[in-house]
Order: structure tokens, then C-alpha cells, then sequence
């Protein structure tokens, strides 16, 4: 039996991120992946970089302000094809960075744990299985969408798409229902919008967009509304029925039937439905239970404390998994954690600054990829006020910056919090073209703990988005 350093499980960006760091350790490392379409995890094949792709053929397409269906689908065809073209080249690439290592084994299979130090993998349906050995075993298997279960016919209907599904989707639907108004549903909601489809948005709370100021969901509330998004708020998906063969041929499409906020019971016909009601952490059959490996409940998490160290000696676990904020660069800030912590263990490099740990994380930032694009880092309006702080507000619409003008890019609303005892910044939401640029040197100020002023009289090249900071920032 060959045994390893380390063996991570799954080819999430964590993971990926510590088999070279390790193998130039001189360890031996085992990279464990079940799918060779997902060589490199969720992000670069069904998540951030297909989703951005198309988001930006999405934004291209109603720029060509097409006249006819054909006309629409055809250019989707053929960004789904660009999208495909794109996955495949990272997958290839992120598959050969580790395969070119001599002291990474990349594995094709499920793994499974059969004791706290021995893992099997599964490979070509069960039919092949290998038992390895490894000191320290990483997981990084990541998330799954969740389809909920108290939706009648949701299981039976052809019509049902994950943003996986939706994105290999051949044809463009002529009208899309999604259930679920957050990250996923904004950002398809505003895709298939620009593509040309008629979307109509199920958010099961009363409050769209409930974690971000009023003044920021209603201005992005009423850009959908111009895109023409129909938006159902306290929609309850009651049942989903595909439309009947008629002489022998399928109709297409489905009933979608909800409740509303008065409770009646209305059905609209959907040619397809996007369920986007959030993602649960992917500990599909990994026999966590014989490792000793707790999760916790209800969610099934797997159980970590600030330094990612599991229940289970010598187990840790990375990414999606673990119960932390879903984004790819949470999953790399998590490699960090663990890079910091057993490099200082072993001793190999003399390290000054204090280690990274969940508990020492601030400030996660967040972009929205619809159209345009929201950021955001920090408190919002109503946390600052309600944490205790006394604040400045700094808001200005989107048009006033010069770049957007150029840019034709007008839609949007700025706004920036301070302290105004420490002139800090609290937060920001920025909802405007390339805010997912510009929120990074936000995030830069406040945790090098700048004062806003600084921001506000830095020298920013022209025209940008950036130097927006210049005039908003200004009293
Ligand atoms: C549509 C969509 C868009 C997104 N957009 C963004 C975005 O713009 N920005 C952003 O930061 N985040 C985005 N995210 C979230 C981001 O993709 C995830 O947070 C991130 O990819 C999680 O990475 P991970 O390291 O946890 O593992 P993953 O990348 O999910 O990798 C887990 C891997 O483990 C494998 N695996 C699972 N179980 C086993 C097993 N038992 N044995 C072997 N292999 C196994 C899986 O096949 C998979 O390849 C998006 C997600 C989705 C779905
Ligand atoms: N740009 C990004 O960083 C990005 C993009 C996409 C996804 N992600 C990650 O993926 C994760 C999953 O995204 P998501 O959008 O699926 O989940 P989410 O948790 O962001 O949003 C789910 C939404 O669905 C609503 N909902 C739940 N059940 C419902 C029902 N039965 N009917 C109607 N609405 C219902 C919820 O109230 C919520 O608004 C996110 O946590 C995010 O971190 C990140």
C-alpha cells in the first residue's frame, strides 16, 4: 500500500493550492479527485469562471441589441461554446500544474475514509478500489446545490436545472424561472435577462436582498425591474409539472405553481427552472464517521475550530466544507491557515508575522456578478448604527464619475461608512461597473487601518472607476 504525507480530497482551490506547497516541501502528496471534468474544483469548471464567462457574453449580447429569438440564440450557442472552450483549457492546466510535480499522485475516484489514516478511492463506478495511507489527510470536497424537498414534482421534471445544468443548457430558454434571489439567482437572473430570456425571480422572504441597506437593494430592485425581471417576493414554490406529450411530441416546458404574498395560488409556464436556494457542503459517502470526523447539525458541516484542525488529529478540512463564507478566495485563505500553521510546526521557514486563522480573518469582501456588478466589504448602514458607532455617510450615484460616463455605464449607487470618531472606514457598498475592482483597495485601507482621508487624496491614474474615491470620499 503506498503511503503519503499528506492526501487531500478533492481538487478544490485549497487543495490545489497546498499539493505544491507541500511537494516543494519535499512531502509526498496524494491528490484525490472523483471527476476528470473537475480537475481544479468548482470554480474554474461550473462556478466563478463559466458563470463570469457568461456574464460577459450575457452583457455582449444585448449590446448587439438583437431583433429576433434565432438571432439571441444563436449568440447564446455560441458563448456557451467560448464558456466550454475556456473550462476546458484551465482544467487541462490546473490538472498538469500538479501532474508535472514529481512528489504529487493525482488520483481519479471517490475517496473514502476507512480509518483516521487510511483512505480508499473508488474508481470506474466501484469497480476498481485502492486503499493509500497518509500522516495528515486534507478535505476539501466542497458544496452541492440543495433542491429542496417540499416542492411537488421537482424530482420528476425534466425542466429542473442547477447553475451546473443551466450552463450546459443547448438552447436559450424563452422564459426562466429561479427560485432563490441570492448570489446565484441575481447573478443568472441578470445573465439570461441580457441574453434575451423572460425571467421571472422567486425570493421565498418578504425582504429582497435583506443583508444590504434599503437604498442599495431597492436602486439594484428597480435595475432589475428595468431589465424586465419580474421579481416575486414571499413566493412559496408550491409544484412543478412538465407540460404533456401532445401526439407523441413534448410541449417543453413546465407549470410552475406558487403561493404570493396574499396567499394566492397563481402558475405560469417556465421552458426552464433554475433552483438557486443555496449549497450544502458535499460529505457524500466520505466516512467521516470512521475517522471520527464530526459534522455539525443540521447543516452537516464538517465540524473545524479557527485553525481547521477537524475532530480528528492530523484532519483537517478546507473550502466549501467547512461551513465558512462560499467563495473561491475563502477557500485559498484556508490554505493559508493551514500553510501558516504547519509551516511554523515544522519549522522549515522562519515566519514573523502573526499566523492566519479563521478567528483573525476581517473583513471579507463579496462581489454580485449581475449587471452592473455589487460589492461590498464590511458593515453595512444599519450594522454600523446599530453596533453603536457614530457615522458619516458617503453617497453619490453611479453617474458621477467621469469614467462610467465613457464607459456608458451609468446604472448604480456609491456609498461608503465612517467612523467618525476614528475616520475609519466601517464599510461599503458599491454598486457600479467594476466595483469588484475597485472594493479591494477599500478592503486594503481598512485592514491596514487608513483613514478614509487617505483614500480620498490618493492619486489615482484616469479615467478609472477607482478615482471615484477622490469625489466621493469628499465632504
Ligand atoms: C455558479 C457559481 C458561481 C460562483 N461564483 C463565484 C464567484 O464569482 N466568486 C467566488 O469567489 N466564488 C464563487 N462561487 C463559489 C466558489 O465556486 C466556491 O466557493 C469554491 O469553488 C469552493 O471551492 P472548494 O475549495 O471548497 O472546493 P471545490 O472547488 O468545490 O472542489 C471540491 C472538489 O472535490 C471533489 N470531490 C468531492 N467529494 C469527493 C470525494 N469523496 N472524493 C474525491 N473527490 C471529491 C469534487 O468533484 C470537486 O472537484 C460560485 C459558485 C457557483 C456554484
Ligand atoms: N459571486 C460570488 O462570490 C458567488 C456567486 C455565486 C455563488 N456563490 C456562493 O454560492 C453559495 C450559494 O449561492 P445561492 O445563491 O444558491 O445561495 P444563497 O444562500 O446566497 O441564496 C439563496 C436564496 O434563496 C432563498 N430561498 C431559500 N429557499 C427558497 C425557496 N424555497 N424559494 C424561494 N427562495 C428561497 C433564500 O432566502 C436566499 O435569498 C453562496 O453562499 C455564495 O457564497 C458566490
Amino acid at each position: 500500500m503506498e503511503k503519503y504525507d499528506a492526501i487531500i480530497i478533492g481538487f478544490g482551490k485549497g487543495g490545489k493550492t497546498l499539493a505544491p506547497f507541500f511537494a516543494k516541501q519535499g512531502l509526498k502528496v496524494a491528490m484525490i479527485e472523483e471527476s476528470k471534468q473537475m480537475y481544479g474544483g468548482t470554480c474554474i469548471n461550473i462556478g466563478c469562471i463559466p458563470s463570469k464567462s457568461l456574464e460577459y457574453y450575457a452583457k455582449k449580447s444585448k449590446q448587439q441589441k438583437f431583433q429576433t429569438y434565432e438571432e439571441q440564440d444563436r449568440f447564446f450557442q455560441e458563448s456557451i461554446g467560448k464558456k466550454d472552450a475556456l473550462t476546458a483549457k484551465l482544467r487541462t492546466k490546473n490538472y498538469d500544474n500538479l501532474n508535472t510535480q514529481k512528489n504529487i499522485k493525482i488520483y481519479n475516484g471517490h475517496a473514502s475514509f476507512v480509518s483516521k489514516n487510511l483512505i480508499e478511492i473508488d474508481s470506474e463506478n466501484g469497480r476498481v478500489t485502492e486503499r493509500i495511507q497518509g500522516d495528515k489527510i486534507f478535505i476539501n470536497t466542497g458544496a452541492l446545490p440543495l433542491i429542496p424537498s417540499n416542492i411537488c414534482g421537482i424530482k420528476e421534471s425534466k425542466c429542473i436545472y442547477t447553475s451546473k445544468t443551466i450552463m450546459e443548457l443547448k438552447k436559450l430558454p424563452k422564459t426562466l424561472v429561479i427560485i432563490g434571489a441570492g448570489y446565484i439567482g441575481l447573478e443568472f437572473a441578470s445573465i439570461f435577462s441580457d441574453f434575451g430570456s423572460k425571467v421571472t425571480l422567486f425570493e421565498a422572504s418578504n425582504t429582497f436582498l435583506s443583508r444590504e441597506d434599503e437604498d442599495i437593494s431597492k436602486a439594484i430592485y428597480d435595475i432589475f425591474i428595468k431589465k424586465g425581471i419580474n421579481i416575486i417576493m414571499n413566493a412559496k414554490t408550491q409544484s412543478i409539472e412538465d407540460n404533456r406529450t401532445v401526439c407523441g411530441r413534448s410541449t417543453g416546458g413546465a407549470k410552475v405553481t406558487y403561493t404570493n404574498s396574499q396567499k394566492e395560488s397563481i402558475t405560469i409556464q417556465a421552458d426552464a427552472i433554475l433552483v438557486a436556494v443555496g449549497r450544502s457542503p458535499n460529505v457524500c459517502s466520505l466516512g467521516l464517521e470512521n475517522a471520527g470526523v464530526k459534522v455539525t447539525k443540521p447543516k452537516n458541516y464538517i465540524q473545524v475550530n479557527e485553525k481547521l484542525e477537524t475532530t480528528t488529529r492530523n484532519i483537517w478540512a478546507l473550502g466549501d466544507v467547512n461551513g465558512g463564507p462560499q467563495h473561491t478566495y475563502i477557500s485559498l485563505d484556508d490554505y493559508r491557515i493551514i500553510r501558516d500553521q504547519l509551516t511554523l510546526t515544522d519549522g522549515s521557514t522562519a515566519k514573523k508575522q502573526q499566523p492566519i486563522t479563521t478567528a483573525n480573518r476581517r473583513y471579507v469582501p463579496y462581489t454580485v456578478y449581475m449587471d452592473p456588478e455589487l460589492s461590498r466589504v464590511g458593515l453595512t448602514e444599519k450594522e454600523a448604527i446599530s453596533s453603536g458607532y457614530k457615522i458619516k455617510i458617503f453617497k453619490k450615484p453611479t453617474m458621477s464619475v467621469p469614467r462610467a460616463h465613457q464607459l456608458e455605464e451609468l446604472d448604480g449607487l456609491l456609498k461608503v461608512i465612517i467612523d467618525t470618531q476614528t475616520n475609519l472606514i466601517l464599510g461599503a457598498a458599491l454598486y457600479c461597473v467594476y466595483s469588484s475592482e475597485v472594493i479591494n483597495i477599500i478592503r486594503l485601507a481598512m485592514v491596514t487601518n487608513q483613514e478614509y482621508t487617505v483614500l480620498r487624496d490618493s492619486i489615482y491614474t484616469h479615467p478609472t472607476m477607482a478615482e471615484m474615491l477622490n469625489d466621493l470620499l469628499s465632504d
